[in-house]
């Protein structure tokens, strides 16, 4: 069984959807065996990567995926290239994008290779969750990051965005000038989401999150360790380290668990808490009490979903903000137009409430227009668990699609001539739907924690902008990369000027 399966996965499988594909007239690269494609990637990657952009220029597609430029004009805009044994389908179709998006969800998911390598990092937390599991813990999750819970989070986001205001005014007033952003942007939304999930600010939620991120850097290494079987189970150092760490972020989640269910059964508390854990464990406790056998929500899911809220929920948001500042620190105009927005709408300098976030349409526009230029998510994979049907393409069980959203975000096609260009009133009239502007991706898998982002953005991009005006440093080098999440390589460097009085 084991020769048959071995067999079934490294050559019959691979042949059957390489043929499947070629009759379909979807062609690409020519795979090596175990590695596939995987090294011509890394070369093309290596060689448009190794230097800085001349220039602050926003066409970074060639930069970034380069490998899908080359391979879009060679073999159209549907090709197949292998990641290792797993095929993936390049699809830049628009109509075909809002189809995988919207429809198939149940017969659509996270892959093998993906689940495996983030497997000690986030386990089987939403992200990575399929079928009707995802279905369930989606359901569960979905309602503290909608309504009356998310307007909620608003007071938590000033209360972090006015420490990090305090924390520069400081820095400012000994002398300083210039800053990187970037590094203070993640401090901050890291702040955010691990309040929203354990309510304090403890000295615990600090440490898990400070092991974390280090879990988060190795398991990104995963794809160089995952090209040989079994590489998993030999017992390097870079897999020792990966489980110490893991058991170490385990056993501080546990304690803080376990100091709640302490709580409630001595009568100091009547519930677990109204954070994103305290919402799981009270599920958990309801389901049990109710004596529902369906869906088992164990306090290992609980933790891997803390752990995938923490990953998903910080990098990106620090990005989005990260980008909006060196596109406002380089735009002065826009700076201004925005700033004076603010000073309307939170009249006397006011800090920005639920109620004010509506009214920022042209902050709005920068926030839309810095996501379709630097979409943090480069890429969206969709592994097709079943034979399904899009559009006019039969796509079989295994076949991995991959919509590669920063350039269909740069498609002159679908944008116009100016698609490098930074110019946030194209988000004016309407927002754009469907398969061409997918920043949080679309349909029922799509970004749970959009409207949370969103919030998080204007909140602090408001006020930072009433505060301080940015400048982009000399010290900036664009050098976009891409590490997961398109990421600045040296960071963003700005000068800062206190702007301290109120401006109409
Ligand atoms: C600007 C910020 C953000 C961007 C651009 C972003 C983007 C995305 C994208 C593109 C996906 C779909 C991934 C895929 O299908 O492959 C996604 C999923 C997800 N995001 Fe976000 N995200 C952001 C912020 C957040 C925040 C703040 C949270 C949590 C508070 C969050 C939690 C999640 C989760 C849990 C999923 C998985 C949803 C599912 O599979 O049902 N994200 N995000």
């Amino acid at each position: 069984k084991i020769a048959y399966d071995t067999i079934s996965c490294y050559w019959l499988t691979p042949r059957r959807i390489r043929k499947k594909m070629e009759k379909q007239g979807v062609r690409g690269p020519v795979p090596r065996p175990l590695v596939g494609n995987i090294l011509d990637v890394a070369a093309l990657l290596a060689k448009s990567t190794a230097k800085d952009m001349s220039s602050i220029d926003h066409n970074i597609v060639d930069r970034l995926l380069p490998h899908y430029t080359t391979w879009t004009k060679q073999y159209g805009k549907r090709f197949i290239y292998w990641n290792g044994m797993e095929p993936r389908l390049c699809l830049a179709e628009t109509e075909l994008i809002k189809e995988v998006l919207s429809k198939n969800s149940n017969v659509c998911g996270r892959s093998w290779l993906q689940r495996q390598g983030t497997k000690h990092f986030i386990g089987k937390g939403l992200l990575m969750a399929n079928g009707e599991d995802w279905y369930h813990q989606r359901h569960i999750v979905a309602p503290s990051f909608m309504g009356d819970k998310l307007k909620s989070y608003a007071g938590l986001m000033v209360e972090c965005t006015d420490k990090l205001i305090q924390s520069l005014e400081t820095e400012l007033d000994s002398g300083r000038t210039e800053f990187e952003i970037a590094d203070y942007m993640k401090q901050l939304t890291a702040d955010i989401i691990s309040r929203t999930e354990f309510d304090a600010n403890s000295d615990k939620g600090n440490q898990i999150f400070h092991l974390l991120t280090l879990l988060q850097h190795l398991c990104a290494q995963a794809s160089r360790h995952l090209c040989l079987p079994g590489s998993r189970f030999f017992p390097s150092k870079y897999n020792r380290e990966i489980k110490s760490l893991k058991m170490e972020v385990e056993r501080l989640l546990m304690e803080i668990i376990q100091s709640r269910k302490d709580g409630v059964e001595i009568g100091r508390s009547t519930c677990y808490g109204s954070d994103l854990l305290g919402m799981l464990l009270n599920e958990m406790q309801r389901k049990k009490d109710d004596g529902d056998n369906g869906f088992s929500l164990n306090l290992q899911l609980i933790m891997d979903e803390c752990k995938t809220f923490f990953f998903a929920g910080h990098e990106t948001t620090a990005l989005l903000l990260t980008w909006t500042i060196m596109l406002l620190a380089t735009n002065p105009n826009w700076q201004q137009k925005v700033r004076h927005e603010v000073n309307q709408v939170c009249h006397n300098g006011a800090t920005p409430s639920v109620e004010h976030l509506s009214k920022f349409t042209l902050l709005n526009m920068v926030i839309n227009e810095s996501l379709r230029l630097y979409p943090p998510a480069t890429v969206l994979p969709r592994m097709a668990f079943e034979d399904i049907k899009v559009g006019d393409l039969e796509i079989p069980k295994g076949l991995s699609i991959w919509i590669p959203v920063l350039a269909i975000h740069h498609s002159e096609e679908l944008w116009g001539k100016d698609v490098n260009e930074f110019k946030p009133e194209r988000f004016a009239s309407k927002p754009f739907s469907g398969g061409r502007f997918i920043p949080f991706a679309a349909g029922p898998r799509n970004c749970v924690g959009q409207g949370f982002a969103l919030m998080e953005a204007k909140i602090i991009l408001a006020m930072l902008l009433s505060k301080f005006s940015f400048t982009i440093s000399d010290s900036y080098r664009h050098a976009p990369v891409s590490v997961l999440t398109i990421q600045p390589k040296y960071g963003v460097q700005v000068y800062l000027t206190p702007i301290n009085s109120y401006q109409p």
